[in-house]
């Protein structure tokens, strides 16, 4: 609702009151309307301000109501009454003026905020664009240019920025709406029209078409299918060429494709997710909300690999101070040189001041006893780790919070060997970590509530999407991403070469293939990986059958052959030397699957990209299905922001178990069922919970959760 007041004098006050963020609900346009029509209608009221409940303008239109029937004044009449209004409107921005929020006070005449908060249009990361004449407005008081980047990209401005670009009128450190009752009462019986901005014209480049067609092909380059940024440009062109009332009319022709599209529902499902699994729980009861964040201020990081030095980037910037220690005098120089100016140019990226002096660089563990947690990240190996959690065990004062960064290892057997195993969980990072925003939080049956309230509290300061989820070899993301990698091997065994298979999972929208994936990472990852299990090494026979299982070797002989990937300058593809990015195709590598097919009497067949999608993502979800119904992810939400956040899904496709259920659950297990029975691909055989939800109807995503815990207490998973 919006709340109407006449303060001493001849200024109306209009607060919106929706919490948390005065979204634009039914409630609140209903609300706005009126406290619009009382003010026209006062006669005492000279002038207007809208301003919003608890130092929050307003976070935009409902998300909650897309999803059903509209109801309630539509939001572009609103603004256009707003904008007609023959008496000065300002709009008192504090907190957020966010999507139809910023929209809404475009329609206003005057703009003043608090220089903390913070404007921005970003319809685009919902799979919309700003549709209540955003679009039209902003363009026509900043500029074409100005326009276009804020509109494509959907990025949140400060105050300091929106003045400088104009959309502002006035900023102040104090109170932002006595500031605008003040202004309105200065500018009360002006004349408004050069206010209106739906009456301006557009300020364009002189060559605004090489512009906008400049524009669109970097957004169809960087989007990946996605459709939101590009109606966004065909509606800047609007602003930039059509009359207003023309231009509007465009936009609400863009609009109403977006809103229909399955990619809206896909990216306000991600907007969900995202939240949703801040709100994490344990199967014991614990959860975000009963247990106890420690905050942190010191923090050790063990091991300055990669890994290592991204997570003391990550911690340093949110202002604590690392001791980072590395035992290999050379790689602690290196790390020392190299971690300072990998801060400056992150904090750079994201506009912060260098947080001063914050890290020390140590070879020696001892240095660690006053730290409140430490995160080891060293090689990926469970001897070594072992060790480590031992010595830190000894070194640490008690009570400290002992995490590792491991990608897959078993984080109880690591509590194990520590006096307090409830201290211990897992914080998976991924590389680059101080860029990356995922973080895997894993708890192992001891670890204890505050434990894992501390490490996701500590992920969120950092900027991070954490998600709590179980101990199982590979947690959630890489246990997942084994079904995957296998298939796309199977794949060229079958007679598929890596750019076919890579070809077909771009154009679905992933930002690599899996095989220039694997030769940006390393092969030897894997390698490493599969040896500890026994799967390929001295001793193992050369077959395609291993531990009883269907066995692609082809991985394990690309290493063999000193194919590592980019580090190698040859790996899937060929590059120009070791560390060259530019994945070309090499004649060598189809030569080396002829023979490999020839010598295990495979006959290569016609793959179309229909079947590598089908086996490679069916594979990947079906073990998410596995995931969920042994309880090592809470829900869906857990699995698709992992994904989206952590391996490139394409966030317009929303994650792969909400994939599943766009595509249709019934399909998903028919194709599963059909490679199962293939006899060369028995590795897909269907989870029970997915044949489960068939059985069920197959409910919406969004209801899974409810089902999987109503199945687990009549122990039918
Ligand atoms: C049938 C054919 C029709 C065709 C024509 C259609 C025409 C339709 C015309 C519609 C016009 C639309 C106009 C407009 O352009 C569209 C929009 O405005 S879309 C919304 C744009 N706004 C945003 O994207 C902002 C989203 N929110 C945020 O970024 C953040 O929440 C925040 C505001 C920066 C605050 O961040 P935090 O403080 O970290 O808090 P949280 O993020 O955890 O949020 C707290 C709480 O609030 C919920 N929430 C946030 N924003 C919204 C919102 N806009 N609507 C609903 N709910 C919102 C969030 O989910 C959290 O909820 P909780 O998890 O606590 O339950």
């Amino acid at each position: 609702m919006a709340r109407y007041s006449r303060l001493p004098g001849s200024v109306a006050l209009i607060t919106l009151h929706n919490p948390p963020v005065n979204a634009l609900s039914a409630a609140v346009r209903q609300g706005i309307v009126d406290a619009v029509q009382r003010a026209l209608k006062d006669p005492k009221v000279t002038s207007v301000v809208i301003c919003g409940q608890n130092g929050k303008f307003c976070g935009g239109a409902d998300i909650r109501e897309f999803a059903g029937p509209m109801s309630g004044p539509p939001l572009v009449p609103m603004i256009h009454a707003i904008e007609a209004v023959d008496k000065p409107v300002a709009a008192a921005i504090e907190g957020v003026a966010l999507g139809g929020g910023l929209e809404l006070a475009l329609g206003c005449h005057y703009r003043i905020a608090h220089s903390k908060a913070v404007l921005g249009l970003p319809e685009v990361t919902l799979g919309l664009l700003p549709g209540a004449g955003g679009s039209q407005r902003l363009p026509r008081l900043i500029g074409l240019t100005a326009a276009l980047d804020l509109i494509t990209t959907g990025r949140h401005v400060s105050a300091a920025e929106a003045l400088k670009l104009g959309i502002l009128d006035q900023v102040t450190d104090n109170n932002a709406v006595d500031l605008a009752v003040e202004f309105v009462r200065s500018v009360a019986g002006q004349p408004l029209d050069s206010r209106r901005l739906s009456t301006l014209p557009c300020p364009c480049p002189p060559d605004v078409d090489s512009l906008l067609d400049k524009v669109m092909s970097k957004v169809r380059q960087r989007s990946r299918g996605a459709l939101a940024p590009v109606a966004c440009v065909q509606a800047l062109r609007a602003a930039a060429s059509l009359p207003y009332a023309q231009g509007m009319e465009k936009e609400r022709e863009l609009m109403a494709t977006l809103f229909n599209s399955g990619q809206a529902r896909a990216l306000q499902y991600a907007f969900f997710s995202q939240r949703v699994v801040g709100k994490w729980s344990l199967p014991s009861g614990a959860s975000w909300d009963n247990s106890t964040a420690r905050t942190i201020s010191k923090a050790a990081v063990i091991g300055l690999g990669t890994m290592g030095r991204g997570i003391v980037v990550a911690l340093a910037l949110t202002g604590i101070s690392v001791v980072a220690v590395e035992t290999q005098e050379k790689q602690l120089a290196e790390a020392s040189r190299v971690v300072p100016a990998m801060l400056q140019r992150e904090a750079g990226r994201r506009r912060l001041a260098t947080p001063p002096g914050v890290i020390s660089f140590s070879s020696n563990l001892q240095d660690v006893s006053e730290v409140e947690l430490v995160i080891e990240a060293v090689f990926e190996d469970m001897s070594l780790k072992l060790q480590v959690f031992k010595h830190l065990a000894s070194v640490c004062r008690p009570g400290t919070l002992l995490c590792s960064n491991t990608s897959g290892l078993d984080i109880d057997q690591l509590a194990a060997v520590t006096q307090s195993p409830g201290l211990v969980v897992g914080m998976h990072f991924f590389a680059p970590a101080h860029v990356m925003k995922l973080l895997e939080v894993v708890y192992g049956p001891r670890s204890s509530p505050e434990a894992v309230a501390t490490a996701m509290q500590l992920g969120k300061r950092m900027g991070k999407v954490g998600v709590a989820v179980g101990n199982c070899p590979g947690f959630v993301g890489n246990r997942m991403l084994k079904p995957y990698l296998e298939q796309a091997n199977f794949l060229l065994e079958e007679g598929a070469t890596p750019q076919q298979v890579d070809e077909a999972l771009e154009e679905f929208g992933f930002p690599m293939g899996v095989f220039r994936m694997s030769d940006l990472s390393g092969l030897d990852v894997g390698w490493r990986i599969r040896k500890e299990a026994g799967l390929t090494g001295p001793g193992v026979e050369s077959t395609r059958t291993r531990q009883g299982r269907r066995y692609s070797p082809l991985p394990d002989q690309m290493c063999e052959a000193g194919r590592l990937g980019q580090k190698t300058g040859k790996g899937w593809y060929q590059y120009d030397g070791p560390g060259g990015r530019v994945a070309r195709s090499d004649p060598w590598v189809d030569i080396f699957l002829e023979t490999y097919r020839a010598e295990h009497g495979l006959v290569a067949r016609s793959i179309t990209p229909e079947e590598i999608l089908e086996r490679c993502l069916y594979a990947l979800i079906n073990e998410g299905f596995n995931i969920l119904q042994d309880a090592v992810a809470a829900g869906p939400e857990d699995i698709d922001a992992i994904y989206v956040f952590g391996y490139g899904w394409p966030r317009h496709r929303g994650g792969p178990m909400f994939h599943a259920g766009q595509v249709g659950l019934g399909r998903i297990l028919e194709r599963l069922n059909h490679h199962h029975s293939h006899p060369d691909v028995p590795h897909l055989k269907p989870s029970t919970l997915l044949r489960r939800l068939v059985a069920a109807g197959s409910p919406p995503v969004q209801k899974w959760r409810e089902f999987i815990n109503k199945e687990r207490v009549h122990s039918q998973l």
